[in-house]
């Protein structure tokens, strides 16, 4: 495999007269997590599908793990795993049989399939579920042995497609766990989700699309300090933040605000000032936060002269 393990130029996609895909350029290299973020609707779903040969393109040139997705389809389906946003279970086998069909159906033997199914099972903490229906799975533990089910035989690269959307925390911690021991086995991992948080713990790149196109691509803390300048958060007495509104962080300005702010808000109010969150950035990037960090630089002008709309508008952003 060349050094990039998925390679797409000018690919556009549309659906009737709806074009969701304007025109996308993306390089993962072999070996990193790659994430995408986009708003709901945006084509993510849609470009995993593409890339796993699952959806055409209409056009631009797709390569995956080095094959064109449409002359290669075979090659490429044969070097790509694929877990979507619904788990591919039979819910009335038990996680065992479930995993014991995939591998008889991707051609092991009686005694591999054992081996590998066990294997599995106790990778993805299954064990002791195995003989247990999948329908009495809690959500953690249907992602696992979907994700189990996917890596039945290793491939080259794997998509992931909102991988722990439902889960709650120690599931989706365990998750990522799982996700960066595969990276470390030097899988490509191309995933999307809606928690920026998973972009910015797991992804060596993040990609963010928004209105068909790719509008910034980077490392978390690239898109971060795209972002720029420091966040003020205001938080009122139960702990409850009020207010958050985003400085060029120098101290000219950080003392400006906080000089209006005093005018404005109760002496108990507390003040916390951090860097832009990956929240910050997917709102910067995407067209509805732009509206909202322009909203934020108005309102801080409006603010600095004391007015009723400016703190109407500061409400808002929250
Ligand atoms: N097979 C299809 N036929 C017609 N329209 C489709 C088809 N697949 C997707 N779409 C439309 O394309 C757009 C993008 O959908 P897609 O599922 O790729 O977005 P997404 O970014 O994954 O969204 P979400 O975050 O909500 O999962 C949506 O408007 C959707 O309705």
């Amino acid at each position: 495999m060349s050094k990039f393990a998925i390679e797409v130029t000018g690919l556009r996609k549309k659906f009737g007269n709806q074009v969701v895909l304007n025109g996308i350029d993306i390089a993962v290299q072999a070996g990193t997590v790659y994430a995408l973020l986009g708003p709901n609707g945006a084509g993510k779903t849609t470009l995993i599908h593409i890339l796993s040969t699952l959806e055409t393109p209409d056009e631009g040139s797709v390569h995956v793990a080095g094959y064109d997705v449409i002359a290669e389809r075979n090659l490429v389906k044969r070097s790509i795993s694929l877990t979507g946003q619904f788990a591919a279970v039979d819910e009335m086998l038990t996680g065992e049989e479930n995993l014991r069909m995939i591998c008889r159906l991707s051609g092991l033997t009686a005694a591999e399939s054992r081996a590998r199914t066990d294997e599995l099972l106790k990778h993805f903490d299954l064990m002791s579920a195995a003989k247990k229906r999948v329908k009495t799975y809690s959500g953690g533990m249907c992602r696992r042995l979907d994700l189990a089910i996917s890596l039945v035989t290793i491939r080259p690269v794997l998509f992931l497609d909102e991988p722990t959307t439902g889960l709650d925390t120690i599931s989706r911690r365990a998750l990522w766990e799982i996700i960066l021991q595969l990276k470390e086995q030097g899988i490509t991992i191309f995933l999307t989700t809606q928690y920026l948080e998973e972009a910015d713990q797991l992804a060596d790149t993040i990609a963010v699309i928004a209105d068909g196109h790719v509008v910034a691509t980077g490392t978390p803390e690239e898109l971060k300090s795209r972002v720029g300048g420091e966040v003020i958060e205001l938080y009122n007495e139960k702990e409850e933040m009020i207010r958050a509104i985003s400085t060029t962080g120098s101290i000219q300005d950080i003392r400006q605000t906080l000089n209006d702010l005093a005018l404005q808000v109760p002496h108990e109010t507390r003040v916390s000032i951090r860097k832009p969150s990956m929240d910050d950035v997917f709102l910067a990037l995407t067209t509805k936060g732009t509206k909202d960090i322009k909203k934020t630089n108005e309102t801080k002008a409006m603010a600095s002269k004391g007015s009723e709309k400016a703190k109407k508008l500061e409400g808002s952003l929250l």
